[in-house]
């Protein structure tokens, strides 16, 4: 296949994960919002260990996992920088 075809897919992907990108950031504000409401913090640790515990087991590709990690952390910054 061709570079500008493989450019095509990246491109049809990167606008699949910014569509998902914005509709999780909007739950994020809305449990932000939740959290204020009800005096909660916005870190909760054991949430996240239990996301980043859940996503190892369901990620198909084994070796993708320290790069997933990554991205769903940075993810999760993201989401607690945008809650405040
Ligand atoms: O589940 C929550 O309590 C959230 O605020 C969402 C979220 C996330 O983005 O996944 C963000 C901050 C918390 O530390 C844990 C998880």
């Amino acid at each position: 296949m061709s570079l500008e075809k493989y450019r095509k897919m990246i491109e049809d992907i990167d606008i699949k994960m910014m569509d998902l990108f914005e509709k999780r950031m909007q739950v994020s504000l809305l449990i932000g919002k939740y959290k204020k409401d009800h005096q909660l913090p916005i870190l909760d640790n054991s949430r996240e260990i239990e996301i980043l515990n859940k996503r190892k087991q369901q990620l198909n590709n084994d070796e993708l996992w320290p790069h997933y990690e990554s991205f769903i952390k940075e993810i999760m910054r993201l989401s607690k920088e945008y809650q405040k």
